[in-house]
Order: C-alpha cells, then structure tokens, then sequence
C-alpha cells in the first residue's frame, strides 16, 4: 500500500489561523502545473513495485484549480506510476470555490472524494477566522456535490474558536451529522505564531479557549458522532462506516510509503522522511533536481517513537504482538514499563492484546504520549 500527496500552494486570501505553506498570487499555475510534472518524472522510481492506492490533492486551495488540470496530474501520474489499484482520490475544496459548473467537471475527473473546509456554521466564526464564505454557502456547496453524485464526502470544522459557547459547538456537529457527509474531521484550533491570530494573541486581543472549554468540546463532539454511528478512527477523524476512513490519512498514520510532490511537502519511504522547500518560486526554478530537498533519516528510536505516537491516536491503539515484531521483545518491555504508571490512573487502558488511550483522555495525549517516548540518554 502507498499514498501520493499533491501539494496545490494557492489560496486567495490567506485565513487568520492557517500556517501551511501557500501563496496568494495564482499567476503562475502553468507553470506550476509544468514543475510538478518535472518533479513527478523525477521521482518516477519512487514507489518501486508498490500500487498506489489513494491520492489527495491537498493545499492550499485545490478547488482553485479547474479540474481538468486535476485530472491531467492523475493521468501523469497513472503514466509513471501503479494507480490501478487506488480506491481514493480526494481533493479538498473550499465552499466558495463550488459552482454546479465546477461539479459537473469534476464528475467527469477520477476524482471520489471531496473534502471541504467548512470550519464553522456560524458566521460570526467565519469571520473571525477570515473564511471568505459564509455557512448557507457551506451547507449550498455539500448538498449540491451530493445532488451531483458524490457519495464519500468529508468537512472540517474546529473547535476552541475564542467566543464559540458549548452550545454553539453541538449545534455545529449536529448540522455535519444532518447534512449527511460520510467523514467527519474536528480539530482543535491551534493558534500559531506566524499568522493573524498569532499576532492577535500576542497584542492581547484574541483570548485562547482554555484547555477545559476545548477538552468539552472535544468530548460533545465525540458524543454526538459516536452516538450517530460514526466511528472514531484517530483522534481528530471519524467515519460513517468503516468503508468511508480515509485510506490516505490511514497510509500515514501505518508508517506506509507515501510520495508528497510540490512545495512544502514530505514523504516518508519507511527509513528517511523527505521535506521539499517551502517557497513557490525556487520550486518552480528547481523542480526535477535534487536542490528541492531536506533529508532526515530516521533512526530506530525515532520510528519506535513515531510508532508509538501515531498508534495511540487511532482506533487500532497498540497491539502487544504487533510492536514486538517491529521492535523485538525488549522494545514491548520498554512499552510495558513505560505505560505501567498510566495504566494504573487510567490514562491507558489494556483490553486483551492492546492498548489504548480512552476517548477522554485523548485531548491530554500529547503529554502522556512523550511519556512513553524513548529518549537516548
Ligand atoms: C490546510 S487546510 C486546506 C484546506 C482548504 N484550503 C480549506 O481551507 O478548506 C486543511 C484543514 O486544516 C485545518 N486547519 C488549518 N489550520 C488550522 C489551525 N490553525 N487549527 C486547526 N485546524 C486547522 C482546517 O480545518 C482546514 O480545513
Ligand atoms: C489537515 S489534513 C485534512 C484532511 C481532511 N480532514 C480529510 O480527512 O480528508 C490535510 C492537509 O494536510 C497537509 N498535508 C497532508 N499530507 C501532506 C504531505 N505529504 N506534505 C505536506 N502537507 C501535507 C495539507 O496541507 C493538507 O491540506
Ligand atoms: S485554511 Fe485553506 S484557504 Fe485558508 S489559508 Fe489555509 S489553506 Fe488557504
């Protein structure tokens, strides 16, 4: 199993709280389109024998681009690559990006899988976060892709939003549920340095939800979808169904090999994790040579760490005989010793064979997680 990630770096505004890597001019698209192309020849030989088996064109901003070009990445990459076997092709878009027109080609794309961006059904929220669509656009988006035919549909919404009350928070998980998408993404607002609220917070005039109102949140959501037949595959990421999990995310979070093209975007090979610069114009200059890229090469510990942190986030937790056939008898000992303290307040549980954080627990994760870490001495 692999995945490939296709970074489209354009946005037309950039939103208050977003630090990944975009621009705001999308004047260049062909030629951006021509160093893709470059970079995938160039990485022809990446995935060796392996199929592919999922694709997501991620951003950035996607939907700005027609889906022609979307469908002529696809063909490019079916010319190189294994791709008879792949089961999900996603492209995230954002709502105010979608028109009947732009549906009907994207129906005629590979494409399976939309998600959108929705964030919040309240506009207020919308505003604050500097969305350039409001909710009824949101809502308009979803059930128009739907009328289309699309039947694997994902929205993002994020809790912890300053001024959001819990109320607020439910109403917007029950109309996802109502609307009925078959992937649910919840993230907790992460308020970064080098963005709008960054400054925000900084000045004094953005106030952080505190970790409590966040922890509520995350719980109230937990409750509805689960109580809806949603499933809650890994700590941000539920779905109606096992068939509708994100075979993408999955491919990350199982330490497969997956091929990140464009800027800002990484792979992972299994023993080396590759970064591609972050800036569109040395991109578009270097694309096709070996100057795009940071190397780190990962040694055992880091994978065991890697290993430890993905899998206590998902569903699938941690199983005894799975570790230690990755890591030997000593690396499940090491596990053992290290949990035992959080078995014992009921920050892990064991059922069986595996082990897992409870669904309440999940929101103070990461500081029982680097718990668990190895640290060479
Ligand atoms: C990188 S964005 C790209 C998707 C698309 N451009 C959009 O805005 O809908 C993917 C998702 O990451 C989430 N995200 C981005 N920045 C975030 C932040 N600071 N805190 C929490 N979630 C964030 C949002 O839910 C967003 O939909
Ligand atoms: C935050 S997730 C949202 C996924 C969405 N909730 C879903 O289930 O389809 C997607 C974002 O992660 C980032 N991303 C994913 N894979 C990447 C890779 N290999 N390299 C760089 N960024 C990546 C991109 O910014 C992308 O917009
Ligand atoms: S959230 Fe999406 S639209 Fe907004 S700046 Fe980030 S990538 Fe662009």
């Amino acid at each position: 199993m692999a995945a490939l990630y296709i970074h489209i770096p354009f946005c037309k505004t950039r939103c208050n709280y977003c630090d990944f890597y975009k621009s705001t001019s999308c004047a260049k698209t062909e030629d951006y389109i021509e160093a893709l192309e470059r970079e995938m020849e160039y990485r022809r030989g990446y995935f060796g024998d392996t199929p592919v088996d999922t694709v997501f064109f991620g951003g950035g901003t996607p939907s700005l681009l027609p889906p022609a070009l979307l469908q002529r990445l696809i063909d490019k990459a079916r010319s190189l690559w294994n791709l008879e076997e792949v089961s999900e092709i996603t492209v995230e878009a954002n709502p105010d990006d979608i028109t009947e027109h732009y549906l009907d080609e994207l129906a005629r794309t590979d494409i399976n899988r939309l998600s959108f961006g929705v964030q919040s059904f309240i506009d207020r929220d919308l505003k604050l976060l500097g969305r350039r669509h409001n909710a009824q656009q949101a809502v308009e988006a979803i059930r128009a892709a739907q009328a289309k035919g699309f039947g694997n549909i994902s929205l993002d919404l994020i809790f912890g939003i300053p001024g959001m009350s819990l109320r607020e928070w439910e109403n917007n998980v029950l109309r996802a549920v109502i609307l009925g998408v078959q992937h649910i993404s919840a993230y907790c607002l992460t308020i970064s340095d080098n963005t709008v609220f960054g400054d925000m917070a900084e000045a004094g005039t953005l106030i952080p939800a505190s970790d409590e109102i966040c922890e509520e949140q995350f719980m109230i959501c937990h409750r509805i979808l689960t109580d809806s037949g949603f499933c809650h595959y890994e700590i941000s990421n539920y779905a109606r169904g096992e068939e509708f999990r994100s075979l993408h995310n999955w491919a990350y979070w199982c330490g497969k090999t997956y091929l990140g093209l464009g800027p800002s975007a990484h792979s992972y090979d299994g023993d080396q994790r590759i970064y591609s610069v972050n800036n569109l114009e040395k991109y578009i200059d270097l694309a096709g040579t070996d100057r795009i890229y940071g190397r780190e090469i990962l040694s055992r510990i880091d994978k065991y760490n890697e290993y430890i942190m993905t899998a206590l986030r998902t569903d699938y937790g941690i199983r005894r005989d799975a570790l230690s056939e990755r890591f030997g008898f000593k690396g499940l000992l090491y596990f053992e010793y290290c949990a035992g303290k959080f078995l014992r307040n009921g920050l892990i549980v064991r059922e069986g064979n595996v082990y897992r954080i409870p669904p309440e627990k999940l929101m103070v994760s990461n500081s029982i997680i680097s718990d668990l870490f190895y640290i060479e001495e």
